[in-house]
């Protein structure tokens, strides 16, 4: 970890347009990581918040006055000249035309082309964190009846990105809900994380999610995955996902849970001290609802994780 004392804090703007599209700028050639692509942002000066180094700095370099803005993620990154903690905030809401008023070259790109620009070392995991979304829904269910019926719930609720946990179901259903599922998300925008406790073989998925378990025995990153995400209880576990370079992670349990009875919850302070220590993102997961979101967001997480949360009430397993 590095000394808190010696980062330089850095506002930094995923700014989003009305499209969806993704404000990138070239970075001086002369510049600290020059020749760069990055998202605009600066330094904190002495006596400013981050949010007013924000609003100062994508009015200064874009020419946009922030209306709303809600944390995405902050990494620390040492580049041995300097260390950076890289204070990143989304930006959906802002009034003028962004334009580049220090004359650098600047684009608005998709958020899953991110990956084809050269960012700084630090930017890899602020790229994942500005591709997820803010939910990540964990499919479980006790039939195959259910699973569709609730997959397609979570389809209707807006819900993108789903995790295919399904332990609780009987063996023999697995397949014919595993094809059940595929059928209905071919061709849609849905990214299916395919749990690697289950026992299939998990060709074809977009993305893999390890349990703890599973983590812990990790060699190397997994092949083969767009996404390779983990479930992590505690410091040492993030830091694997981390040094694994997987993309995500979710840390559980935040609230008492009924899933995980046993299990001692974390809190959100504990959480929030937990995340900061992170360097990739990570979901709150653990008897939460979609109204912790902003909580999730000011405690530094990508967002929330769950089971029940993206149920109606009447269908939820807690
Ligand atoms: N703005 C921004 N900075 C980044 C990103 N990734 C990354 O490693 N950095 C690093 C590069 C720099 O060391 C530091 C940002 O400093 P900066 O040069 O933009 O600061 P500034 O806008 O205040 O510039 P200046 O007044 O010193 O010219 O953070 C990124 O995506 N955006
Ligand atoms: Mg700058």
């Amino acid at each position: 970890m590095l000394g808190a004392s010696r980062l330089l804090h850095v506002a930094v703007g995923v700014i989003r347009g009305g499209d969806g599209r993704i404000l990138i700028a070239e970075r001086a050639k002369t510049a600290h990581q020059g020749g760069l692509w990055e998202f605009p942002g600066g330094k904190v000066e002495a006596g400013e918040t981050v949010l007013e180094a924000l609003c100062r700095e994508l009015y200064e370099e874009v020419g946009i006055r922030v209306a709303d803005a809600t944390p995405l993620i902050k990494i620390a990154h040492d580049y041995g000249d300097r260390q950076v903690l890289l204070d990143v905030w989304d930006i959906r809401r802002f009034e003028g035309q962004a334009h580049g008023r220090e004359g650098q070259a600047m684009q608005w790109v998709a958020a899953e082309r991110l990956n084809e620009f050269a960012f700084p070392a630090a930017n890899r995991p602020i790229i994942a964190a500005a591709r997820l979304p803010r939910h990540y829904a964990i499919l479980e269910a006790a039939t195959q009846r259910q699973a569709l019926d609730r997959y397609r719930l979570l389809i209707d609720q807006g819900l993108r990105l789903i995790q295919i946990r399904l332990k609780s179901l009987p063996t023999a259903e697995l397949a014919a809900t595993l094809e059940g599922i595929a059928s209905e998300s071919s061709g849609t925008d849905t990214t299916l994380m395919i749990n690697a406790d289950l026992p299939i073989s998990d060709a074809g998925y977009a993305g893999l999610h390890l349990s703890s378990r599973a983590l812990r025995a990790c060699k190397a990153r997994p092949a083969g995955y767009r996404w390779v995400a983990a479930s992590c209880h505690d410091l040492a576990e993030l830091r694997l996902a981390e040094d694994l370079g997987l993309d995500f992670a979710v840390l559980a349990p935040v609230q008492p849970t009924s899933s995980h009875p046993g299990a001692a919850a974390l809190g959100w302070e504990r959480f929030e001290a937990l995340v900061e220590r992170a360097g990739l993102p990570v979901y709150a997961l653990g008897g939460l609802q979609r109204e912790d979101g902003a909580r999730a967001a000011h405690a530094g997480a990508q967002g929330i994780a769950g089971i029940g949360a993206f149920l109606n009430a009447a269908q939820s397993p807690g």
